[in-house]
């Protein structure tokens, strides 16, 4: 036996039978034992990679499936996991929000899963519901924790094998399991009680193991917008750059006769971000210092139901005349209220012409209110958050001046007040503030009565009394509390008076928000560990099967890098003893989670000729592809990112 940095060949340690199987696993343990009957199996039918001496390793064996005792597949009351997934499970086809749950039920899997029984192939009962579910009793597993993951297995039987063997469970309340191949299995809590309701039912299987459709969908269009870009020759009126500003796309109709302003995505060239610039036309700043007073104060106000106003540009002459121009943080997608619910014609759209597409949120169906306008529940939604942005703008001693349906965004679940601060430039008001805010408060009101009536301008002076007869008969009598309130201009009042009228509702709002953050944060820790693999995979590839590295011609092929070679074909190359392919993505993403981790546990690695058997561990492992990489980031003159 050689040892070089680790590495060991033909052999390991000497251990005795049955023991050290599972590093980290007590004698006794049960898991164990099992683990050493496998490996005997292995003596009897030979390494499971290439001709070899037996596998005394420190680690569980990994073996193709149909040579082992077979055990029908686990049944874990609940996993989820991607890594759970065998690799020709491809991801969840991008379904258009509006479709989902839509057209007939289809049973059986979906035309691009197929982790069903191969015999299904043969015979197809694509229409047909799926066969009732035979439960396996589970108290015929085994279950042992081992650092952070559970194993299900089950004591060898009598039982034929079934080497194609994939079950599809359906599970309780929106759990469906599905079991692959593998050896190994993980298992994750379901998701908490109360976040499942947000989850809608899934309808296939697919939901459950991936990033909801609708989430998806949602995130991908928002990258979409943020991606966009317009053909310079259908807008020549916009300038390439403005200030810092590039990359300008226009978010509403441009180009119209007397225009007074116009709205734009565009990025920074100082940090990358993307900004929402407000442009008002032709409005030449003459005295900066009084109209811009403000400006500093609106820049300080965060708020999550404010969009935050960033930069104020004064006398901008890109667009050659004198502009002013607001940039806001950019929220792709979003549209104001008025066109959500009243213009839904006029739904943000962008249209790529490079690409032809046309780019609208899926979350944002537009709900045109009906004569008796929106519902209840939605309007103390927006009314709670409207207050709370009011809350913070008063209390910092500004006022919005300036709200409208036109400048109420909704993004998601939220709603925010858009453009705030633009009147304070344009039109410096020298009333005094608590005046300013009551106009504020009316606005409020203004804006209740057009979504309780379906009609934007039920608030007129002339629409008034008849939209007030509809509020009297549609709705509680708080909302038409709170609608009194605002609109009674006899006495001072302030924000906060409305919050003994919306009560309990608060904490209702207050709930579905912290639900859904739940929901999201659930679908990030998901997701979160595919960026450190990603990493992983790319210092691989980068290093593997170079065919040089500046002088050094076999570089790729010795030292270090014949390790990763091996360990590569270990990870990505199993193969059955009848030399098919043998595809597990759990095996996948567990060794290069243990590869990552840089763990003591030791695999056998078989060179393709079956000439070289090495033992090695992953912490050696990882010390040869992080040694690689940095000997390749010594000879380039790129900067890397880690
Ligand atoms: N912070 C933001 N991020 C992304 N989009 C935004 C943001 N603020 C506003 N928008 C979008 O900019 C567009 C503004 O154009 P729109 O014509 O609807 O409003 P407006 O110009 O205020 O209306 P009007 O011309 O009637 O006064 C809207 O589509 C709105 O959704």
């Amino acid at each position: 036996m050689q040892s070089n940095e680790g590495y060991q060949f033909d052999g390991g340690p000497n251990q005795g039978p049955g023991q050290g199987q599972g590093q980290g696993l007590p004698a006794g343990s049960r898991l164990n034992q099992y683990l050493a009957n496998n490996s005997r199996q292995a003596l009897l039918t030979g390494p499971s990679f290439g001709p070899g001496t037996p596998i005394n390793v420190n680690a569980p064996i990994f073996i193709p499936k149909h040579q082992q005792p077979q055990p029908p597949p686990p049944p874990p009351p609940a996993v989820n996991q991607f890594a759970q997934l065998a690799i020709h499970d491809v991801p969840v086809q991008m379904i258009p929000f509006n479709q989902i749950n839509a057209g007939p039920q289809h049973y059986g899997p979906p035309p691009h899963m197929s982790h069903r029984p191969s015999m299904q192939h043969h015979h197809p009962q694509p229409m047909a519901p799926p066969p009732p579910h035979v439960q396996v009793p589970y108290d015929r597993y085994h279950q042992e924790s081992r650092g952070g993951t559970t194993y299900f297995y089950n004591e060898p039987s009598d039982q034929p094998l079934d080497a194609e063997h994939y079950h599809e469970v359906d599970g309780n309340e929106g759990g469906i399991v599905v079991n692959t191949s593998g050896v190994f299995c993980y298992n994750a809590p379901l998701p908490l009680a109360h976040m499942t309701r947000f989850r809608g039912k899934p309808n296939s299987t697919q939901q459950t193991q991936f990033i909801s459709p609708e989430l998806r969908m949602e995130l991908l269009n928002r990258q979409l917008a943020f991606d966009t870009k317009v053909d310079p020759n259908l807008y020549p009126e916009i300038p390439q750059n403005v200030e810092h500003f590039t990359n300008l796309v226009p978010l509403e109709n441009t180009g119209m006769q007397n225009q007074s302003h116009s709205t734009y995505k565009a990025i920074s060239c100082r940090d990358g971000n993307f900004y929402c610039l407000r442009r008002i036309h032709g409005n030449r700043i003459q005295q900066p210092g009084k109209q811009t007073h403000l400006v500093e104060q609106w820049k300080k106000l965060v708020h999550g139901n404010i969009v935050p106003l960033r930069e104020v540009l004064l006398n901008c002459r890109a667009f050659e005349d004198y502009s002013l121009i607001f940039a806001y943080d950019y929220y792709p997608l979003a549209e104001t209220l008025m066109t959500k619910h009243f213009d839904p014609k006029n739904v943000t759209n962008f249209y790529d012409p490079a690409n032809n597409f046309r780019i609208t949120s899926p979350m944002g169906v537009p709900v045109s209110l009906g004569p008796s306008g929106a519902n209840e529940t939605m309007i103390w939604s927006y009314i709670i958050q409207i207050a709370a942005a009011l809350r913070a703008i008063h209390a910092s001693g500004l006022a919005c001046r300036t709200l409208d349906l036109n400048k109420i965004i909704c993004y998601g679940n939220k709603i925010m007040l858009s453009f705030c601060g633009i009147a304070d430039v344009l039109d410096p008001d020298s009333t005094p503030i608590q005046q300013q805010q009551n106009e504020d408060l009316n606005m409020f009101g203004n804006i209740i009565v057009s979504l309780a009536t379906g009609r934007a301008n039920a608030w007129r002076k002339d629409l008034y009394p008849q939209s007030k007869k509809l509020i009297d008969e549609n709705f509680s009598i708080d909302l038409r509390n709170v609608i009194g309130f605002l609109h009674n201009n006899g006495s001072r009042k302030t924000i906060n008076e409305i919050m003994p009228m919306i009560g309990g509702r608060f904490f209702t709002v207050m709930e579905n928000m912290q639900a859904k953050t739940d929901v999201l944060e659930g679908e990030l820790s998901r997701e979160m560990e595919n960026g450190r693999l990603l990493r992983l995979l790319a210092k691989m590839n980068t290093v593997l099967e170079r065919v040089e590295n500046g002088t050094e011609e076999g570089w790729s092929e010795t030292g270090d890098r014949f390790m990763l070679k091996l360990f590569r074909d270990y990870v990505f190359h199993q193969v059955t003893d009848q030399g098919r392919a043998w595809l597990d993505m759990a095996h996948i993403v567990q060794c290069l989670n243990k590869l990552d981790c840089g763990t003591l546990e030791k695999i056998e690695m078989v060179a393709r000729g079956g000439d070289t058997q090495i033992i090695i561990d992953y912490a050696t492992l990882k010390k040869c592809l992080e040694k690689s990489y940095r000997e390749l980031m010594g000879n380039t003159m790129m900067i890397v990112h880690r």
